[in-house]
């Protein structure tokens, strides 16, 4: 099946509102296909048990379950980290940290199509990411301190407030620490749009999990 064009990537991207990263886990399919029914619009394979990596190969096999689910859905497939694998599974997200490759480099190659998002931590980052050329969409975090980054300072939603300030058009996502919960507070903060992990991933349920975060989104 040919993949989606810069431009469906582009536009998919502008409309969503709710991110998920998980890891890799026995029952991949159904739960992306239950978190995908509830209302998730981006799948991010991120599995890093113990802040150690997928092997290449296990991560191409987990991805090629979740990329089934995205297009089954119509969500957009998000690989972190990696370029290589990004290019290589042809997905429409590859999402970047501060100390991952620098996004012009990784643009080289995965080349025009897919989406770069970058993660921020502070108001000169997050503004970096709203004004400058390269990447498609950033995120801001962590909300809460949160034990899926362990050891990582939370600005809180200070820095939330700060990113709606900048009052960019580049879309930009809350992260850390996010439940159904907390999600009024991130949204008075200003955000419009969350990633999350363990309130999907840890769900006894991930589709109502996913609607309950989903319903209160605009
Ligand atoms: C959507 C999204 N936002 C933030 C992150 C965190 O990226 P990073 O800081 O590179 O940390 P790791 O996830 O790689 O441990 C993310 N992965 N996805
Ligand atoms: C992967 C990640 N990145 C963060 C950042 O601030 O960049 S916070 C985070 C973990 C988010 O997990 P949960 O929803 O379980 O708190
Ligand atoms: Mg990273």
């Amino acid at each position: 099946m040919p993949g989606l064009s810069g431009d469906q990537i582009r536009k998919r991207l502008d409309t969503a509102r709710l991110y998920l990263c998980t890891g890799d886990r026995p029952d991949l399919a159904e739960f992306a296909d239950a978190a995908l029914a509830g209302g998730v619009d981006i799948v991010q394979l991120r599995d890093k048990r113990d802040d150690v990596p997928l092997e290449a190969r296990q991560e191409l096999a987990a991805l090629e379950i979740l990329a089934e689910a995205c297009a089954r859905h119509g969500a957009l497939l998000a690989v972190n980290d990696r370029a290589d694998i990004a290019a290589a599974v042809d997905a429409d997200v590859l999402h970047l940290g501060q100390d991952d490759l620098p996004v012009p480099l990784a643009r080289r190659i995965i080349g025009d199509e897919p989406v770069i998002g970058l993660s921020t931590h502070d108001v000169t980052q997050a503004r970096a990411a709203a004004v400058e050329d390269g990447a498609d969409y950033f995120c801001t975090g962590p909300c809460w301190p949160t034990p899926t980054k362990p050891g990582r300072p939370a600005p809180g939603l200070d820095l939330v407030r700060a990113a709606a300030e900048f009052g960019t058009a580049r879309p930009w996502f809350a992260i850390g620490g996010i439940d159904a919960e907390r999600l009024p507070d991130v949204l008075a903060a200003g955000a419009s749009r969350v990633v999350v992990v363990r309130a999907i991933t840890e769900a006894d349920d991930p589709a109502a999990a996913a609607r309950a975060l989903r319903s209160q989104l605009p």
